[in-house]
């Protein structure tokens, strides 16, 4: 497959309806490279399902272009078919059958032969932890199982790129894991993956670049180290001496790699985007002018501090 895996020019959806018009994507530009893990984050409402219904063919863009595995989602939508698996945002698996049946259904509806179908289902249920489960049906199942059959369905045909809305909604915080764990591995296999997400610590943590996305637009997009540095955020180490740290806050502000340093009562605060190293000298530059250390906090800029960074408000979750 070529490199870019998924590429957006001004991508639009225009929503008009009786109670006004919603522009829930308004020209969305992105590019995600062959074997990336990408995350669109934003909050409820950004535009985030709309933007993958688009990509998977399942709604029509009322403007820009867009290309998944090389072709067009409008004028070739079965060729990109042929590229994506699409897990939704709620449970639409067939509950009438057992988690083996919806998957060698859609394995036979991939056009792989039944015994092929059923193999390969068994397979992925394995690999997913669901094995004892095979036979039983979508009712019987816990949310997170229910999950992990919804993934293994997309992977029956081996598409290149996997999209996942909002996979983890939901989900208890260990069942949540146990998925990052799934998704890193089907990454690992070398897997294109596309996720939206409106979980911050989930962006930070799986995805290998991210677009901040809200009110149908690209905030900012790249690696989260690089969105850090492009909005000037700070990781703030805070020191809290056992006396008063003024006579080294001239000696912190040389360190190499500080932006500035302030002092309040006991406490000097440091403000810098390259912390490595700077904590050890700031402790020995203590030790030598007879300050003893009674607390170190270091609070690293986090998407939420980006987020409020880039748009002025408060991350609405
Ligand atoms: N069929 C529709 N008709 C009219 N407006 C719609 C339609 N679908 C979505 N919208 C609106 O478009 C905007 C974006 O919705 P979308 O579902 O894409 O956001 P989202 O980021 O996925 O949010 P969520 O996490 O809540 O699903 C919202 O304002 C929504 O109300």
């Amino acid at each position: 497959m070529a490199d870019v895996a998924v590429e957006t020019s001004e991508l639009r959806k225009t929503y008009v309806s009786s109670s006004g018009v919603t522009e829930a994507v308004a020209g969305l530009t992105l590019r995600v490279g062959a074997g990336e893990m990408f995350g669109l984050l934003g909050p409820n409402g950004a535009g985030k399902t709309t933007t993958i219904g688009m990509l998977t063919t399942r709604i029509v863009p009322t403007g820009g272009v867009a290309r998944v595995g090389g072709a067009d989602v409008v004028r070739e939508p079965i060729a990109v078919k042929r590229h994506i698996g699409v897990v939704a945002q709620y449970n639409n698996l067939d509950r009438q059958l057992t988690a083996c049946e919806n998957l060698e259904f859609r394995g036979r509806y991939a056009g792989l032969p039944a015994k092929e179908a059923r193999r390969r289902a068994i397979e992925l249920l394995e690999r997913f932890g669901l094995g004892s489960r095979a036979t039983a049906r979508i009712t019987e199942m816990s949310g997170g199982q229910a999950q992990r059959v919804m993934i293994a369905r997309a992977l029956m045909h081996r598409p290149d790129i996997l999209f996942l809305d909002e996979p983890t909604s939901g989900l208890d915080p260990q069942t949540r894991v146990n998925l990052w764990d799934i998704l890193r591995e089907i990454r690992a296999g070398g897997q294109t993956i596309v996720l939206s997400t409106h979980y911050m610590e989930e962006a930070e943590e799986l995805c290998d670049r991210i677009a901040i996305i809200d009110r149908g637009a690209v905030l900012a997009c790249g690696e989260l180290a690089e969105l850090k540095t492009a909005t000037g955020l700070r990781t703030v180490l805070t020191l809290t001496y056992d006396g008063d740290p003024e006579k080294i806050v001239e000696q912190a502000r040389r360190l190499a790699g500080v932006a500035d340093a302030e002092v309040s009562e006991n406490r000097l605060r440091v403000f810098t985007l390259a912390p490595e190293g700077i904590l050890a000298a700031l402790v020995s530059a203590g030790q030598d002018a007879g300050l003893a250390l009674a607390d170190v906090r270091v609070v690293r800029p986090s998407l939420e501090t980006v987020f409020l960074a880039l748009t002025g408000r408060e991350y609405r979750d």
